[in-house]
Parts: structure tokens; C-alpha cells; sequence
């Protein structure tokens, strides 16, 4: 007998027995995952894991088996509710390219009823990235690193409290991965949950408050805070935590 368990409506996000396949082939397996607020997550994992699917069936972008619930807000069945508090990176191949760096911003905070005090946050998150001079330039002249900036800036409109973003920080200059990385700190010390796939287990290590390892479809391991430190401190750290289950896995 399956025991029905209520989504806990403090959490984030609350995401449980996800399965998703691409015809009959299975990425997720089942996974269960709970982000709080003020946490920032690293989602890890090898190539082909499924990381981009598990975001993109956390934002809705993807139909998969099991529950989300945002803020206790159930994805599934209020959509549109769900995804307002939403934030989520697309990538940068999709912004339209014909569109000026600044009327993207602009429209993007107008299509979510966004005021001018939002959009003049998105300009000065803009300028903190370093991406002011290509303001006035269209998407499609900018370099890939500065077309990731503008994902990032639409994602963070109008401060969602949960982010979902995907290795956003791949090849931002240092000034701007800097940048970024403190932006999302004090979005989660005001309270957002983020969670960031990214392959860069020192980010993790250093900058995260927890790593979770997306292997075989589930989370295959959470290391919270605590963990990540002791792992530093006693061992060569996160990276051949990680390596250690990959081979073992592998066996
Ligand atoms: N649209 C699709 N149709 C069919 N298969 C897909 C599709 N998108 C992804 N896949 C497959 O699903 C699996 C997971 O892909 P996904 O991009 O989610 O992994 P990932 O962990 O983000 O990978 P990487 O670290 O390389 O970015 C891969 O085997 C991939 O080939």
C-alpha cells in the first residue's frame, strides 16, 4: 500500500518520484528533491545524466511522472502559479536574436507584469554583470558569454524566490562569474532557494551550501554544508568524493 505523504509547504521546492523518459528511454527514475529557502544547491553529475531534463521538469518545460509543488504550490496543477515564482535560465541559443539586449529585458518584464522598479533592477544587475555596453546591441551580435549574462538578468527579474539554473556560470569572464556568484548568495540570504547544475565541483565545494549527485536517474547523494567542509578538510575534497561513486557506480 502506497502511503500518500503531503508536500512540505515550507520547502521551496518539494519534488518527489520524478520519472521521465525520451521515447523508451529513462532519464529520471524516480528522484526526490527538497530545496529550502536561503539554500543554494549544485546539481552534479556526469554528462548525460539528466541534469537540463530534471530542471526543465522542475520548471514545468518537460511533462514527467510524480509531484512538484513551489512553495507548496502544486507545478502540475496550477501551472501558472507555479511558474510565477519561477526563476529559470533559458539558454542563451534561444533568446531571439533580433531583439536589443535592453528591449529583451524590458519585454520579458512586461510579458510577467513586472514594474519599472523591477526593470531598473534587471539594468543594474545588468551593469554589475558587465553587460551595460551591450545594451543597445542586439542579441544577436553579442558574444555567447554575454547572451549567458542576459539569460542570467531574465531569470533574476523580479527576484523569484526559487532559481533554477543550468550552468550559468560556463564561460562568464571572472569579473562577472565573481559577480554572479555573489548575486545569488544574497538572493538565497534574503531567502530564495537556487539550485545550479554545473560540472564545476570547486564552485560546488567552495561556494555551495550542498551538492547533490544526479546518477542512474535519483540523487544518488546530498552532501549538505557540514559534509562539503569535512570533505575539505579531511580528504582531497568534493572531487574525488565524486569520483569515488562514479567509479564504484561504474563497476
Ligand atoms: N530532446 C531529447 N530527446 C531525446 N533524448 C534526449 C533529449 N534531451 C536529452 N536527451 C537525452 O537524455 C539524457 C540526459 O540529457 P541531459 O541533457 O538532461 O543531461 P545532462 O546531465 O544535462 O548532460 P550534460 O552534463 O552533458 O549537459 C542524455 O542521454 C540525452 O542524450
Amino acid at each position: 500500500m502506497t502511503i500518500a505523504t503531503q508536500p512540505d509547504a515550507a520547502a521551496r521546492l518539494d519534488a518527489r518520484a520524478l520519472r521521465l523518459a525520451y521515447a523508451a528511454t529513462p532519464v529520471l527514475r524516480g528522484v526526490d528533491l527538497q530545496l529550502q529557502g536561503g539554500e543554494l544547491v549544485g546539481l552534479i553529475g556526469p554528462n548525460g545524466s539528466g541534469k537540463s531534463s530534471l530542471l526543465r521538469a522542475l520548471s514545468g518545460q518537460l511533462p514527467c511522472e510524480g509531484t512538484v509543488h513551489v512553495d507548496g504550490i502544486d507545478l502540475h496543477a496550477r501551472p501558472v502559479e507555479a511558474r510565477r515564482r519561477l526563476g529559470v535560465a533559458v539558454e542563451p541559443e534561444r533568446l531571439p536574436a533580433s531583439l536589443r539586449v535592453r528591449q529583451c529585458i524590458e519585454l520579458v518584464a512586461h510579458t510577467r507584469g513586472l514594474d519599472r522598479t523591477a526593470i531598473e533592477a534587471g539594468l543594474s544587475l545588468s551593469h554589475t554583470l558587465g553587460l551595460q555596453r551591450w545594451l543597445e546591441h542586439e542579441v544577436g551580435d553579442c558574444s555567447l558569454g554575454t547572451r549567458q549574462k542576459l539569460a542570467v538578468v531574465l531569470a533574476l527579474l523580479g527576484d523569484p524566490p526559487l532559481l533554477l539554473l543550468d550552468e550559468v556560470l560556463n564561460g562568464l569572464d571572472p569579473l562577472a562569474a565573481y559577480a554572479l556568484k555573489s548575486e545569488l548568495r544574497r538572493r538565497a540570504d534574503a531567502g530564495a532557494a537556487v539550485l545550479l547544475a554545473t560540472h564545476g565541483l570547486e564552485v560546488a565545494e567552495r561556494f555551495l551550501d550542498r551538492a547533490v549527485l544526479l546518477l542512474d536517474g535519483v540523487i544518488a547523494a546530498d552532501w549538505n554544508r557540514t559534509e562539503l567542509a569535512r570533505l575539505r578538510r579531511e580528504g582531497d575534497g568534493l572531487e574525488a568524493a565524486v569520483v569515488e561513486r562514479l567509479r564504484a557506480a561504474a563497476r
